[in-house]
């Protein structure tokens, strides 16, 4: 095996076309640090589990379908506790912040971080950053103990407040070193990773003792989403050529929509980024909607707020404003669908339609996490501790097929995790609605000719 790269992108080559993308390791630029026993294996809890601790060679694939002939392709270093850890409890100082929207989970990844680092690793002094990274310098801290965070898991939002911008790079390391942080746990989505991976190299510019440790944001929750496309079902049928809109999440994704299309099955057309389409004319969305008003007298659209950006564009002047995090604030495509919907059905005259649009973004994002999302969001939350007391930083945390593991920030952060329509989750949509794809036989063979992304967090 051997090393290739600069210390940034720690790859590794192994045989059979086996790569490993690993995360960066204290050690790399901190030379000689002591490692102590892991303090889990005193643990009555885990003591008795055959092998609790990961093998510190132990790698997932992200390649799961593979040919007898075909590389091994990439691999991610496996989360879990390691036989050594580079902290003692006492010497643990950490924190934790919470940025960018809101998402069902944040309090639980909370919850179990602390009571991770309080209960596996005897650590007791955990602060929490007040209101997204501006509040490393802006705003005082909040001692966080398994007592505090006891029942927070039940409640949406995050307990520590979030923000959009203030990634003040100097001033937030200033605080961690005048503070004596030596783990940062950063929870959120894309923007935030973007954000702790500055953070990780100013901290290794300083040569510090360090872990950044990253926790993805993401929205598995569901159940809104579904209700919000039941009532527009309810609502479309209800009445002569009913046509319910439903908003969803999605700025450059469609993940939330196509998912909540799969499960609901009283989606007529599921509208995404990633899949462009159009209104006017054959094989266009209006024919789509008068044919499917004549068959059913009713239907329902599903539409991800990133959707037909390029069309709003052209039919209302471009706004270009962005957030305070520089996110491109998008114009609604909800209203603006209905409307077009709207004007040209009344242009028609033929054909009287009744139309009711439900956006239900902050319903989705600001409920709890169920039962399911709490197992995950432990398994993420202690997955991150077990690799930033293993001295491992610079790292998001992620399942691989199924598996936890440690990708390194600059993997997260090179590119959007995107549907790909020429795969067979979009096939499904598509025949589950039996809308048109609204490609042309050259659109789709471009497609064809793309790159896949490769989605690594889930
Ligand atoms: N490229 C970047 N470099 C440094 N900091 C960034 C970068 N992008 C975003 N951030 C910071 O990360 C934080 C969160 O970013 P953002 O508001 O985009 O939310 P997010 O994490 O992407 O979550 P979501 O988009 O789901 O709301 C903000 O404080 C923002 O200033
Ligand atoms: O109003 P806010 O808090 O800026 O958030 C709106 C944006 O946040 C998101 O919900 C992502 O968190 C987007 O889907 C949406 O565009
Ligand atoms: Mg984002």
């Amino acid at each position: 095996m051997g090393h290739s790269g600069n210390l940034q992108l720690k790859v590794v080559n192994g045989d059979a076309g086996y790569v490993l993308e690993d995360v960066p390791h204290l050690t790399d630029y901190i030379p000689d640090l002591p490692t102590y026993p892991n303090p889990l294996q005193f643990n009555a809890a885990y003591s008795v589990v055959k092998q609790y601790f990961v093998n510190v060679d132990d790698t997932v694939s992200q390649k799961i379908v593979v040919h007898k002939d075909s590389p091994r392709g990439t691999h991610f270093r496996r989360a879990g506790p390691r036989q050594k850890v580079y902290f003692v409890s006492d010497e643990v100082h950490a924190c934790i912040v919470t940025c960018g929207g809101l998402c069902p989970g944040l309090n639980t990844v909370i919850r179990e971080i602390v009571c991770g680092l309080y209960h596996m690793y005897g650590v007791s002094k955990i602060l929490g950053i007040d209101g997204g990274y501006r509040g490393f310098y802006s705003k005082n801290t909040i001692n966080l103990t398994p007592k505090v965070v006891n029942d927070i898991h039940k409640r949406g939002g995050t307990i520590l407040g979030t923000s959009r911008g203030g990634h003040d790079t100097s001033k937030i390391v200033d605080s961690i070193q005048d503070r004596g942080i030596n783990q940062v746990y950063i929870i959120g989505g894309d923007g935030t990773q973007k954000g702790a991976a500055v953070i990780y190299e100013e901290i290794r510019q300083r040569g510090l003792k360090v872990a950044v440790a990253g926790i993805p944001k993401t929205i598995d929750n569901d159940i809104p989403a579904q209700r919000a496309i039941n009532a527009a079902h309810v609502e479309a049928e209800s009445i002569e050529n009913g046509i319910g809109v439903v908003k969803l999440m999605g700025r450059y994704c469609g993940f939330i929509a196509m998912y909540a299309t799969l499960g609901s099955r009283d989606v007529d057309c599921c509208l995404i980024p990633e899949s462009p389409f159009y209104l006017e004319g054959e094989g266009g969305l209006y024919e789509f909607i008068e044919k499917r008003l004549k068959e059913n007298g009713h239907m329902v659209i599903v539409i991800a707020e990133g959707a037909g950006q390029d069309l709003l564009a052209e039919s209302l002047q471009s706004m270009n404003q962005q957030d305070a995090s520089g996110n491109k604030l998008l114009q609604d495509v909800g209203l603006w669908i209905s409307h077009k919907i709207k004007d040209h059905f009344a242009r028609l005259h033929k054909m009287a339609i009744n139309l009711k649009y439900i956006d239900p973004t902050y319903m989705i994002r600001a409920i709890p996490s169920n039962a399911s999302d709490n197992v995950y969001c432990t398994l993420l939350a202690q997955s991150a501790v077990h690799g930033a007391v293993a001295g491992y930083t610079g790292f998001t945390v992620g399942p691989v097929n199924g598996r936890h593991a440690y990708i390194p920030f600059n993997r997260i952060n090179e590119r959007q995790n995107q549907v790909v329509i020429t795969d067979r989750m979009w096939a499904r949509v598509l025949s589950s609605t039996n809308q048109p794809s609204f490609l042309s036989a050259n659109e789709l063979a471009k497609f064809k000719r793309e790159k896949p992304s490769c989605p690594v967090v889930g």
